[in-house]
Protein backbone atom coordinates (compact mmCIF):
# COMPACT_ATOMS: atom_id res chain seq x y z
CA UNK A 1 0.00 0.00 0.00
CA UNK A 2 1.20 3.84 -0.75
CA UNK A 3 2.21 5.44 2.18
CA UNK A 4 -0.47 8.39 2.87
CA UNK A 5 1.11 12.00 1.47
CA UNK A 6 1.57 14.58 3.70
CA UNK A 7 2.03 18.26 2.57
CA UNK A 8 3.83 20.44 4.91
CA UNK A 9 2.95 24.22 3.43
CA UNK A 10 5.52 25.84 5.18
CA UNK A 11 7.87 28.17 3.40
CA UNK A 12 12.00 27.59 4.53
CA UNK A 13 11.30 30.35 6.43
CA UNK A 14 8.10 29.75 8.17
CA UNK A 15 9.89 26.04 8.99
CA UNK A 16 12.99 27.58 10.78
CA UNK A 17 10.83 29.63 12.79
CA UNK A 18 7.40 28.20 13.46
CA UNK A 19 7.39 24.63 12.73
CA UNK A 20 10.90 23.39 14.06
CA UNK A 21 12.60 21.21 13.05
CA UNK A 22 12.10 18.57 16.27
CA UNK A 23 8.73 18.25 15.04
CA UNK A 24 9.53 17.86 10.77
CA UNK A 25 11.56 15.29 12.39
CA UNK A 26 8.85 13.15 13.95
CA UNK A 27 6.99 13.56 10.72
CA UNK A 28 9.76 11.53 8.82
CA UNK A 29 9.95 9.37 11.52
CA UNK A 30 6.22 7.89 10.60
CA UNK A 31 5.08 5.92 7.53
CA UNK A 32 4.22 8.81 5.24
CA UNK A 33 5.47 10.67 2.23
CA UNK A 34 6.78 14.33 3.51
CA UNK A 35 6.07 16.56 0.70
CA UNK A 36 7.76 19.88 1.77
CA UNK A 37 7.35 23.85 0.27
CA UNK A 38 10.84 24.41 -0.14
CA UNK A 39 10.71 27.51 -1.68
CA UNK A 40 10.71 31.10 0.72
CA UNK A 41 7.41 31.66 -0.93
CA UNK A 42 3.90 30.70 0.69
CA UNK A 43 1.82 28.27 -0.48
CA UNK A 44 -1.75 29.72 -1.34
CA UNK A 45 -4.59 29.81 -3.78
CA UNK A 46 -3.66 27.70 -7.28
CA UNK A 47 -0.06 27.08 -5.88
CA UNK A 48 -1.61 25.55 -2.44
CA UNK A 49 -3.99 23.67 -4.72
CA UNK A 50 -1.02 21.84 -6.65
CA UNK A 51 1.20 20.67 -3.96
CA UNK A 52 -1.77 18.91 -2.28
CA UNK A 53 -2.31 17.04 -5.40
CA UNK A 54 -2.49 13.40 -4.01
CA UNK A 55 -2.01 14.47 -0.41
CA UNK A 56 -4.57 13.29 2.03
CA UNK A 57 -3.29 15.47 4.48
CA UNK A 58 -2.27 19.32 4.76
CA UNK A 59 -0.73 20.36 7.72
CA UNK A 60 -0.94 24.31 7.13
CA UNK A 61 1.29 27.85 8.47
CA UNK A 62 -0.49 30.19 10.06
CA UNK A 63 -0.43 32.80 6.73
CA UNK A 64 -1.76 30.14 4.23
CA UNK A 65 -5.62 30.66 3.11
CA UNK A 66 -7.94 28.11 2.87
CA UNK A 67 -11.03 30.39 1.02
CA UNK A 68 -14.41 28.13 -0.45
CA UNK A 69 -12.95 28.26 -4.00
CA UNK A 70 -9.33 26.69 -2.65
CA UNK A 71 -11.07 24.38 -0.35
CA UNK A 72 -13.18 22.56 -3.12
CA UNK A 73 -10.30 22.13 -5.25
CA UNK A 74 -8.51 20.15 -2.55
CA UNK A 75 -9.40 16.96 -4.36
CA UNK A 76 -7.48 14.21 -2.00
CA UNK A 77 -7.51 16.01 1.01
CA UNK A 78 -9.18 14.54 4.20
CA UNK A 79 -7.71 16.36 6.94
CA UNK A 80 -6.12 19.79 6.59
CA UNK A 81 -4.95 20.89 9.82
CA UNK A 82 -3.44 24.21 10.73
CA UNK A 83 -0.76 25.06 12.65
CA UNK A 84 -1.98 27.57 14.63
CA UNK A 85 -5.03 29.05 16.54
CA UNK A 86 -6.52 31.40 14.59
CA UNK A 87 -9.03 30.08 11.87
CA UNK A 88 -9.10 33.78 10.02
CA UNK A 89 -8.61 32.85 6.05
CA UNK A 90 -9.86 28.95 6.61
CA UNK A 91 -13.55 28.13 5.06
CA UNK A 92 -14.24 25.83 7.75
CA UNK A 93 -17.91 25.32 6.19
CA UNK A 94 -17.05 24.62 2.63
CA UNK A 95 -14.13 22.46 4.04
CA UNK A 96 -16.65 20.19 5.72
CA UNK A 97 -18.86 20.05 2.72
CA UNK A 98 -15.92 18.67 0.83
CA UNK A 99 -15.62 16.11 3.74
CA UNK A 100 -12.90 17.70 4.95
CA UNK A 101 -12.18 17.56 8.37
CA UNK A 102 -10.29 20.90 9.95
CA UNK A 103 -8.24 21.41 12.97
CA UNK A 104 -6.38 24.10 14.58
CA UNK A 105 -3.94 23.93 17.72
CA UNK A 106 -4.34 24.34 20.99
CA UNK A 107 -3.22 27.71 22.58
CA UNK A 108 -0.23 26.75 24.39
CA UNK A 109 0.38 30.75 24.19
CA UNK A 110 -0.19 31.80 28.22
CA UNK A 111 3.25 32.26 29.34
CA UNK A 112 4.42 33.88 25.89
CA UNK A 113 2.00 36.69 25.89
CA UNK A 114 1.47 36.95 29.64
CA UNK A 115 5.18 37.82 29.67
CA UNK A 116 5.06 39.99 26.86
CA UNK A 117 2.06 41.89 28.98
CA UNK A 118 4.40 42.39 31.79
CA UNK A 119 7.49 43.10 29.26
CA UNK A 120 4.57 46.16 27.73
CA UNK A 121 4.02 47.32 31.49
CA UNK A 122 8.22 47.81 32.31
CA UNK A 123 8.56 49.09 29.54
CA UNK A 124 6.20 51.79 29.80
CA UNK A 125 6.19 52.52 33.40
CA UNK A 126 10.40 52.33 33.41
CA UNK A 127 10.46 54.46 30.17
CA UNK A 128 12.50 51.85 28.38
CA UNK A 129 12.45 52.34 25.13
CA UNK A 130 12.30 55.80 25.28
CA UNK A 131 15.57 56.03 27.44
CA UNK A 132 16.71 53.65 25.21
CA UNK A 133 16.75 55.36 21.92
CA UNK A 134 17.88 58.27 23.87
CA UNK A 135 21.07 57.11 24.94
CA UNK A 136 21.09 55.24 21.43
CA UNK A 137 20.81 58.72 20.12
CA UNK A 138 24.07 60.07 22.10
CA UNK A 139 21.99 61.62 25.15
CA UNK A 140 23.86 60.56 28.22
CA UNK A 141 21.91 62.14 30.67
CA UNK A 142 19.88 61.23 33.59
CA UNK A 143 16.29 61.58 33.03
CA UNK A 144 13.91 64.09 34.00
CA UNK A 145 11.18 62.11 33.92
CA UNK A 146 11.15 59.21 36.99
CA UNK A 147 9.66 55.82 36.18
CA UNK A 148 7.49 53.71 38.46
CA UNK A 149 8.22 50.68 39.89
CA UNK A 150 5.38 47.25 39.68
CA UNK A 151 5.84 46.39 43.55
CA UNK A 152 2.89 48.12 45.28
CA UNK A 153 1.40 49.64 41.95
CA UNK A 154 -2.08 48.16 41.12
CA UNK A 155 -3.25 46.35 37.99
CA UNK A 156 -6.53 45.51 36.65
CA UNK A 157 -7.03 42.44 34.51
CA UNK A 158 -10.02 42.47 32.12
CA UNK A 159 -10.15 38.65 31.23
CA UNK A 160 -9.78 35.67 33.42
CA UNK A 161 -9.05 32.97 30.95
CA UNK A 162 -5.62 31.45 30.35
CA UNK A 163 -3.68 34.40 29.39
CA UNK A 164 -5.44 36.33 32.34
CA UNK A 165 -4.77 33.80 34.62
CA UNK A 166 -1.40 33.68 34.01
CA UNK A 167 -0.83 37.69 33.85
CA UNK A 168 -2.07 37.44 37.44
CA UNK A 169 0.12 35.10 38.67
CA UNK A 170 3.47 37.59 37.01
CA UNK A 171 1.94 40.49 38.76
CA UNK A 172 1.60 39.33 42.14
CA UNK A 173 5.05 38.03 41.57
CA UNK A 174 5.84 41.34 41.22
CA UNK A 175 3.72 42.19 44.58
CA UNK A 176 1.42 43.92 42.57
CA UNK A 177 -2.15 44.58 44.00
CA UNK A 178 -4.57 42.61 41.26
CA UNK A 179 -8.07 43.21 40.71
CA UNK A 180 -10.08 41.22 38.01
CA UNK A 181 -12.90 41.96 35.56
CA UNK A 182 -14.86 38.48 34.43
CA UNK A 183 -17.97 37.80 34.64
CA UNK A 184 -18.03 34.45 33.11
CA UNK A 185 -14.69 33.42 35.22
CA UNK A 186 -14.39 31.61 38.31
CA UNK A 187 -12.36 32.86 41.35
CA UNK A 188 -10.01 30.66 42.50
CA UNK A 189 -7.13 32.08 43.48
CA UNK A 190 -8.21 33.87 46.86
CA UNK A 191 -5.20 36.85 46.28
CA UNK A 192 -7.38 37.74 43.29
CA UNK A 193 -10.60 40.50 43.73
CA UNK A 194 -13.33 39.73 41.44
CA UNK A 195 -14.86 43.43 40.58
CA UNK A 196 -17.31 45.49 38.25
CA UNK A 197 -15.94 47.57 35.26
CA UNK A 198 -15.89 50.81 36.19
CA UNK A 199 -13.99 49.38 39.36
CA UNK A 200 -11.39 47.76 37.00
CA UNK A 201 -11.26 50.34 34.81
CA UNK A 202 -11.22 53.74 37.74
CA UNK A 203 -8.63 52.25 40.23
CA UNK A 204 -5.45 50.83 38.66
CA UNK A 205 -2.40 52.20 37.57
CA UNK A 206 -2.60 49.79 34.78
CA UNK A 207 -5.35 48.32 32.60
CA UNK A 208 -5.19 45.47 30.75
CA UNK A 209 -7.62 43.56 27.93
CA UNK A 210 -6.77 40.13 27.76
CA UNK A 211 -10.64 38.96 27.31
CA UNK A 212 -11.45 37.07 23.87
CA UNK A 213 -13.22 39.18 21.03
CA UNK A 214 -17.34 38.67 21.21
CA UNK A 215 -20.27 40.51 20.47
CA UNK A 216 -19.86 42.11 23.62
CA UNK A 217 -16.32 43.19 24.27
CA UNK A 218 -16.12 44.69 21.03
CA UNK A 219 -14.82 48.13 21.07
CA UNK A 220 -15.60 47.79 24.91
CA UNK A 221 -12.91 50.07 25.21
CA UNK A 222 -14.65 53.29 24.51
CA UNK A 223 -14.35 56.86 24.87
CA UNK A 224 -16.31 56.31 27.84
CA UNK A 225 -14.03 53.79 29.19
CA UNK A 226 -10.70 55.65 28.52
CA UNK A 227 -12.49 58.34 30.84
CA UNK A 228 -12.73 56.39 33.50
CA UNK A 229 -9.42 55.62 33.85
CA UNK A 230 -6.73 57.42 35.91
CA UNK A 231 -5.02 60.12 34.36
CA UNK A 232 -1.77 58.64 35.53
CA UNK A 233 -2.89 54.72 34.25
CA UNK A 234 -1.42 52.81 31.83
CA UNK A 235 -3.41 51.01 29.06
CA UNK A 236 -2.47 47.69 27.76
CA UNK A 237 -3.75 45.44 25.16
CA UNK A 238 -2.38 42.23 24.40
CA UNK A 239 -6.06 40.46 23.10
CA UNK A 240 -7.83 41.64 20.04
CA UNK A 241 -7.70 45.29 18.44
CA UNK A 242 -11.70 45.05 17.98
CA UNK A 243 -11.98 44.91 21.76
CA UNK A 244 -10.43 48.84 21.36
CA UNK A 245 -11.73 51.73 19.58
CA UNK A 246 -8.49 53.17 18.13
CA UNK A 247 -9.81 56.63 17.43
CA UNK A 248 -11.07 56.99 21.02
CA UNK A 249 -7.59 55.08 22.31
CA UNK A 250 -5.71 57.82 20.20
CA UNK A 251 -7.95 60.60 21.77
CA UNK A 252 -6.89 59.60 25.20
CA UNK A 253 -3.62 59.46 24.79
CA UNK A 254 -2.57 63.06 22.88
CA UNK A 255 -5.16 64.71 25.70
CA UNK A 256 -3.48 63.35 28.68
CA UNK A 257 -6.40 61.27 29.69
CA UNK A 258 -4.53 58.76 30.36
CA UNK A 259 -0.76 58.29 30.91
CA UNK A 260 -0.03 55.66 27.79
CA UNK A 261 -0.42 52.55 26.15
CA UNK A 262 1.70 49.36 25.59
CA UNK A 263 -0.39 47.80 22.31
CA UNK A 264 0.49 44.38 20.65
CA UNK A 265 -2.79 44.49 18.86
CA UNK A 266 -4.91 46.45 16.78
CA UNK A 267 -6.73 47.27 13.71
CA UNK A 268 -3.89 46.58 11.27
CA UNK A 269 -3.68 44.40 8.14
CA UNK A 270 -2.52 41.22 10.70
CA UNK A 271 -4.05 42.41 13.49
CA UNK A 272 -0.78 44.67 14.54
CA UNK A 273 -1.77 48.34 16.60
CA UNK A 274 -2.65 51.11 13.57
CA UNK A 275 1.22 52.85 12.96
CA UNK A 276 -0.28 55.94 14.29
CA UNK A 277 -0.98 54.85 17.49
CA UNK A 278 2.42 53.13 17.23
CA UNK A 279 4.38 56.32 16.66
CA UNK A 280 2.62 58.30 19.43
CA UNK A 281 5.61 59.21 22.29
CA UNK A 282 3.60 57.80 24.75
CA UNK A 283 3.00 54.21 23.55
CA UNK A 284 4.60 51.44 23.45
CA UNK A 285 3.72 48.68 20.60
CA UNK A 286 4.89 45.48 18.92
CA UNK A 287 3.68 43.93 15.61
CA UNK A 288 1.05 41.33 17.51
CA UNK A 289 4.56 39.75 18.41
CA UNK A 290 3.70 38.54 21.81
CA UNK A 291 2.61 34.78 20.79
CA UNK A 292 5.52 34.30 18.70
CA UNK A 293 7.79 32.54 20.40
CA UNK A 294 10.06 29.57 20.44
CA UNK A 295 8.25 27.42 22.94
CA UNK A 296 4.52 27.83 21.73
CA UNK A 297 5.30 27.21 18.12
CA UNK A 298 6.95 23.94 18.62
CA UNK A 299 4.14 22.77 20.98
CA UNK A 300 1.82 23.34 18.18
CA UNK A 301 3.99 21.50 15.67
CA UNK A 302 4.33 18.65 17.76
CA UNK A 303 0.17 19.19 18.58
CA UNK A 304 0.01 18.40 14.90
CA UNK A 305 2.03 15.88 14.36
CA UNK A 306 -0.08 13.73 16.79
CA UNK A 307 -3.14 14.91 14.47
CA UNK A 308 -1.28 13.30 11.44
CA UNK A 309 -0.23 10.35 13.68
CA UNK A 310 -4.60 10.17 14.89
CA UNK A 311 -5.25 9.87 11.10
CA UNK A 312 -2.52 6.99 10.05
CA UNK A 313 -3.98 5.25 12.91
CA UNK A 314 -7.77 5.75 12.54
CA UNK A 315 -8.61 7.71 15.75
CA UNK A 316 -10.33 10.68 13.59
CA UNK A 317 -12.29 12.65 13.80
CA UNK A 318 -10.37 14.80 16.10
CA UNK A 319 -12.34 18.07 16.94
CA UNK A 320 -10.78 21.34 16.83
CA UNK A 321 -9.28 21.96 20.07
CA UNK A 322 -10.28 25.08 20.85
CA UNK A 323 -14.35 25.97 20.93
CA UNK A 324 -13.76 29.08 22.71
CA UNK A 325 -12.02 30.47 19.50
CA UNK A 326 -15.10 29.96 17.29
CA UNK A 327 -16.07 32.87 19.08
CA UNK A 328 -12.67 34.64 17.75
CA UNK A 329 -13.21 33.13 14.53
CA UNK A 330 -15.86 34.90 13.47
CA UNK A 331 -14.60 38.61 14.68
CA UNK A 332 -11.60 38.04 12.69
N1 LIG B 1 -1.41 38.99 21.34
C1 LIG B 1 -1.35 37.73 20.93
O1 LIG B 1 -0.45 37.35 20.22
C2 LIG B 1 -2.37 36.76 21.39
C3 LIG B 1 -3.63 37.17 21.75
N2 LIG B 1 -4.58 36.26 22.12
C4 LIG B 1 -5.89 36.79 22.45
O2 LIG B 1 -5.94 36.99 23.88
C5 LIG B 1 -7.30 36.85 24.32
C6 LIG B 1 -7.35 35.92 25.53
O3 LIG B 1 -6.87 34.64 25.16
P1 LIG B 1 -7.02 33.41 26.18
O4 LIG B 1 -6.73 33.85 27.57
O5 LIG B 1 -6.26 32.30 25.59
O6 LIG B 1 -8.57 33.13 26.04
P2 LIG B 1 -9.52 32.39 27.07
O7 LIG B 1 -10.65 31.90 26.24
O8 LIG B 1 -8.78 31.42 27.90
O9 LIG B 1 -10.01 33.58 28.03
C7 LIG B 1 -10.79 34.65 27.60
C8 LIG B 1 -11.53 35.18 28.81
O10 LIG B 1 -12.32 36.31 28.40
C9 LIG B 1 -13.45 36.31 29.25
N3 LIG B 1 -14.52 37.18 28.79
C10 LIG B 1 -15.49 36.92 27.86
N4 LIG B 1 -16.33 37.95 27.77
C11 LIG B 1 -15.89 38.88 28.65
C12 LIG B 1 -16.35 40.17 29.01
N5 LIG B 1 -17.46 40.72 28.47
N6 LIG B 1 -15.67 40.86 29.94
C13 LIG B 1 -14.56 40.34 30.53
N7 LIG B 1 -14.08 39.11 30.23
C14 LIG B 1 -14.73 38.39 29.29
C15 LIG B 1 -13.87 34.84 29.27
O11 LIG B 1 -14.75 34.58 30.37
C16 LIG B 1 -12.52 34.17 29.42
O12 LIG B 1 -12.21 33.93 30.79
C17 LIG B 1 -8.08 36.34 23.11
O13 LIG B 1 -8.74 37.44 22.51
C18 LIG B 1 -7.02 35.84 22.17
O14 LIG B 1 -7.45 35.93 20.84
C19 LIG B 1 -4.30 34.94 22.21
C20 LIG B 1 -3.05 34.47 21.87
C21 LIG B 1 -2.02 35.33 21.37
O1 LIG C 1 -4.05 34.51 18.65
C1 LIG C 1 -3.12 35.31 18.43
O2 LIG C 1 -3.19 36.52 18.62
C2 LIG C 1 -1.83 34.88 17.94
O3 LIG C 1 -0.98 35.68 17.72
C3 LIG C 1 -1.54 33.52 17.72
O4 LIG C 1 -2.45 33.07 16.85
P1 LIG C 1 -2.10 31.93 15.79
O5 LIG C 1 -1.67 30.72 16.53
O6 LIG C 1 -1.06 32.49 14.88
O7 LIG C 1 -3.40 31.76 15.16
Amino acid sequence: MKPMRVLLTHNRDLLKHFYGYRAVDALKALPIELVMNDSHEPLSGDTLVKAAEGCEVVISDRLAAGPREVMQRLKDVKLFTRCAVDMRNIDVDAASAAGILVCNCSSGYADAVAEHTLALMLDLARNITRDAERYHAGDASHPMVFGRQMAGAHVGVIGYGSIGRRIVELALAFKMKVTVYDPYARFDNGAVVPVGLDEVLSQPDFVVCAAYATPETERMMNADAFAKMRRDAFFINISRGILVDEDALEAALTSGTIAGAGLDVGDGRDQQPSLRLARLPNVVATPHSAALMIEPSEFQAMETVEQVKAMLEGRLPIHAKNPHRLSNWRSR
